[in-house]
Parts: structure tokens; sequence; C-alpha cells
């Protein structure tokens, strides 16, 4: 394991004297801001995994020496009893290093397996995404048998953990400590909820309902699912299936929200709170077309004009253009709720010369939204920079690229959907039969083919080629716009790229017909200096503008 950190370490030196070498590269436009917050979480949650699979390695190796005794049967007589709910709720953030923190609890939830040495070690998770280690003292009288304490300790365990200690040890290994069985209560698992769901529909409903209050979608969706499956009445089913429409548009998923809420439609086309909710997800869609036709057939009433206003003014702003300053306002509106991604009316085809391009599938208006996709970024943080590229601006810039790679691998390792988008960029750029990826499937479906898609695999080299012939730079933050990357170079853009929060906003400059190629511009469009932007281009194989 050690090793394996050290190699990583000297790729990531090394790409950082190829960044230096190869500076003139990495220029380009960047607008966003983005913490370093969310990459500091990735990193710690895998640290703590591998940690306690490390343990869990050694454990194994020597399973043979280890023995459970009777002491040790599973038990979750400690459940949870009410007196918690009297302590003050914090968060793993709110604790102070070796200050016992009396009187309160922080809730958490377990993301790896189990292991054992002295104490149980568990990675544990609360409700801002916060990792930390815990040690369970005192918990186990045996040593360690890994079938038992992966019974005991499952994934998602959910636990409530009384006066939480976090301890500073010797060599300044930050943890949760626990000493004191009593403090830490058992509450249900996932698994263990399974046997208290109730079996008839309007208790289901109900219970459904209540979580759907609690915001716990996922769960709700289980429930109004199993509802379903009940010898339901119509009516039944079409309220189930309208609450799960509305438990997708919650979380911003409006093409799930639109398929319940047509199963419903299908049994009462007139069900009012079904039409609300397709007409609301075409609207989170931008598809304001459709959306007015289904606000539409509401009754009419003051709320249903007021949307169906609202529609029309969306639409007619669709159709006659907007400013970039409306733009931006209409993009920040939105910001209220998560964004989504989206992909509209263009696809990926081959080009002549140029290998894949992005061209329009339909007449794409001027100012029209053509995409919204996520992105990958890092920003200039001199805290965490190398002592080596301390010394000008510029390699500030080449630092934040080296920083993506970083974050890239890191997440990589959880992140499936991002090693299915990075490949289809890298076989790209290297193989002549270039991969066409379907957009709507990869960037808003994010599909998988199981047995298929898991065999993706990409090396440390690999990444370093997709960084360096995708990531657009400045001086203060670097991106990988994973869709933006389809498009090809003309010295005037056709498109606009707006960074709104975690999404980048793909907006047409001009009117563009059905089977344009579209294009983007590699340089900065400012940039006065011809033989500049020339050697720039030259980098990527570019020889003339057109
Ligand atoms: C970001 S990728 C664009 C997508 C790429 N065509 C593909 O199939 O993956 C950049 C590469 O596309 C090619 N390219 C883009 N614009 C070009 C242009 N105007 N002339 C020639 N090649 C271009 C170059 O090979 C360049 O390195």
């Amino acid at each position: 394991m050690k090793q394996k950190s050290q190699d990583k370490l000297k790729q990531f030196l090394e790409f950082g004297k190829f960044m230096t070498q190869n500076k003139d590269q990495f220029s380009g436009i960047a607008q966003n801001m983005l913490s370093t917050q969310q990459l500091l979480q990735i990193k710690q949650k895998v640290t703590i995994k591998q940690e306690i699979e490390q343990q869990r390695d050694f454990i194994q190796g020597h399973s043979h020496n280890i023995k459970s005794t009777v002491a040790d049967q599973i038990s979750l007589a400690n459940k949870c009893p009410l007196e918690v709910e009297k302590l003050k709720k914090i968060y793993l953030e709110d604790l102070i290093v070796n200050k016992p923190m009396e009187n309160c609890v922080v809730y958490v939830k377990t993301f790896c397996k189990p292991s054992k040495m002295n104490a149980v070690n568990l990675g544990i998770e609360d409700e801002k995404n916060n990792h930390i280690h815990i040690s369970l003292y005192n918990q186990e009288k045996s040593i360690c048998d890994l079938k038992y304490l992966d019974q005991k300790y499952p994934l998602n365990l959910k636990l409530a953990i009384k006066n939480p200690y976090l301890k500073m040890n010797a060599i300044g290994h930050v943890f949760l400590r626990n000493d004191n069985p009593e403090n830490i209560l058992f509450l249900d698992s996932d698994l263990q909820q399974e046997n208290k769901i109730p079996k008839e529909f309007n208790s289901l409903k109900q219970k459904g309902n209540e979580l759907f209050n609690q915001k716990q979608y996922k769960q709700a969706v289980e429930l109004y699912l199993k509802a379903l499956q009940l010898e339901s009445t119509n009516d039944e089913k079409i309220i189930a299936n309208s609450n799960i429409s509305q438990t997708f548009i919650c979380q911003n998923k409006y093409q799930m929200a639109i398929f319940y809420a047509d199963r419903a439609l299908e049994l009462d086309q007139t069900h009012q709170k079904s039409l609300f909710r397709k007409a609301t997800s075409l609207m989170g869609l931008y598809d304001f077309e459709k959306a007015l036709k289904v606000f539409q057939l509401l009754k009419q009433s003051a709320e249903s004009q007021k949307y169906i206003d609202e529609c029309k003014y969306k639409l007619d702003k669709q159709i006659n253009g907007f400013s970039k300053d409306e733009m931006t306002e209409i993009i920040k509106y939105k910001q209220d709720k998560k964004l989504v991604n989206f992909v509209g009316n263009i696809e990926i085809r081959r080009t002549q010369k140029m290998g894949r391009g992005v061209f329009a599938t339909k007449s794409i208006r001027k100012n029209e939204i053509i995409a919204v996709c996520e992105f990958v970024q890092a920003k200039k943080n001199k805290d965490e920079m190398l002592v080596e590229y301390k010394n000008t601006d510029f390699v500030i810039n080449l630092h934040t690229q080296y920083f993506i790679r970083e974050q890239i691998i890191m997440e990589m390792q959880d992140n499936f959907y991002l090693r299915k988008v990075l490949s289809y960029l890298y076989r790209g750029e290297i193989n002549e039969e270039y991969q066409i990826p379907d957009l709507k499937e990869v960037f808003v479906k994010k599909y998988y083919k199981e047995g298929v898609d898991d065999k993706i695999e990409l090396t440390a080299d690999d990444i370093s080629n997709i960084i360096y012939y995708n990531t657009f730079g400045s001086e203060n933050t670097s991106q990988l716009i994973m869709l933006a990357s389809f498009f090809n170079h003309k010295k005037v853009s056709d498109i606009l790229q707006i960074g709104v929060e975690d999404k980048v906003f793909i907006i047409s400059q001009r009117d563009i017909e059905k089977d344009e190629e579209i294009f983007t511009s590699y340089v900065d469009q400012n940039n006065k200096d011809q033989q500049q932007v020339a050697q720039i281009l030259q980098k990527w194989g570019i020889t003339e503008e057109n």
C-alpha cells in the first residue's frame, strides 16, 4: 500500500514537470470557482477506507489464530433510547480535538466494512458528507472475526454517538474514540428497517409521505413502489405514481418524474397534480414548448395562469433570444435547486479531418441552451501548492492542472461514471476508430452496461493525456469540461460556456442549421497576438484556422 502511494506521488511530480515544460499549452478560458472542500472530503473517505482495508487484509492473513467467543454473539440490545433526542445534535465538523462534547450527539452511518485491532474500527460519515475513522473500545471481548464484525456492523449502519470525543494520537492521527459502549446507539440499518414495512396501501402511502416530508426520497419511493405491487385500485395507483413523480422532482430527476406522472395520467388524463408535476418537470428540462401545452390542460385558476405566464415568457425568450446577462439571470434562477444534466439537439459524429465533432440534429436558435453538464475543476490554493512549483504565477496554473489530475484519480476510484466519460475522451484522442458516445446516455442517463462498461480501466498516464489535451486553464483555475471536449476548434466560437455551481451551461451564440458542426474556440478570443495563438493551436495539431 505504501509503495502504491509513493508511486502515485512520483507520477504526480513527473506530471508537474511535464506541465512546466509544456506550459504554453495551457491557456484559454475559465471562469468558475469551486471550493476544494469536495476534494478533501473524497480524499478523506478514500484514506479511511484504505486504512481499514489494510487492517482487514492483515486480519485475514492471521485468521487461523483468531477465534470469536460466546460473549461476542450478535446483540443489537443497545437500541436507541429516547433520551438521545434530548441531546444537542451536532456534526463531525463541530467537534474539537481532545475535548469530549458532553450532552451532544452526532448521527452517522458506516461507509466501509469494519476491522478490529485493539478496538473496532469503522469508517463513518455524517449527513454533511464529513468522514472520519472511529475506534470503538470495549465493544467486543474477543479479537477479530470478520464474518461476525460484518454482520454486526453492516454498511450503512446508522449510529448515534453520544458525547463524541475527537482525539489526536501521538503521531497526529485524528479520529473519534469511544470507550463506553453505552454511548454508541445502534439505529436501524436500511436492512433492519425492511421488517417494519407495513403491508397495506394506506399505511405504505402514509409512511412514504412521512419519509418524503423528512426528505428521505429514496426510501419514500421504495414504499410507494411497494404500495403499487399490492392489488390496488386505479385511484390508489394514480396517487402512488404521482407521489413518486413528485419525489423525483424534489431530486431534480425530471425524466423520471415525467415517466411516473405519465403512468398516473394513463389512468386519468385529467389528474391535476400529475399534469402539474409533468409540466414542472418539462420546465426543469428547459422544454418550455411542451411544458406550456401541459400547463394549458390544467383547470383554470390564478395559480395555473401564473405558471402559464411564466412558461410563455421563457418560451418567448427562448425563441427570440436572451442577452448574455438575461441568460445568466435565468440560469441563476435555478441556483436554488440542484442543477441537472441536459443534452439538447446535438450529437457526436465523425468529421472529415478532425476526428469526432459535435453536430446539430435540429436547427438551434441563438441563445438556446445546448447542454448542461458537470465538470471537474481545481482552483489555485497557495497553501496546498508543492514547494517546487511556487515561483511564478504561471506555475500556479500548472499546479491547478496537476491538482485536477489528483482530484480525478481520487474520484475515479468510486465514480464509475467519471471513468466511463473519460474513457470516451481518451480513446478518442488515441484511436483511429474513434468511439462515438451517445451524449444523452452518457451525460444524462449515465447509462451503464454491466459486464461491458465495468471493464473500463484508465492508467495514470491515460489521465495525464486526457488532461493534457482537454483541460482549459487560467491563472486561477483549471477545468475539465467533459462534454465540451468533443467540440472542435474554430476562430470564432459558436458557443458560450457559463459556469453555475458545479455545472457548465453550453449556449449557442448564433442560429445553427440542422446538421451543421458546432465549434468552440480553444484560444482566448481576446488574444490579439497572432503568433502566440498560432503556437498554441499548433500544439493541438491545428495548423490552419477555419
Ligand atoms: C478537444 S479534442 C476535440 C475532439 C476531437 N476531434 C475528438 O475526436 O476527440 C481536440 C482535438 O481535435 C482536433 N481538432 C479540433 N479542432 C481542429 C481543427 N480546427 N483542425 C484540426 N483538428 C482539430 C485536434 O486533433 C485536437 O487535438
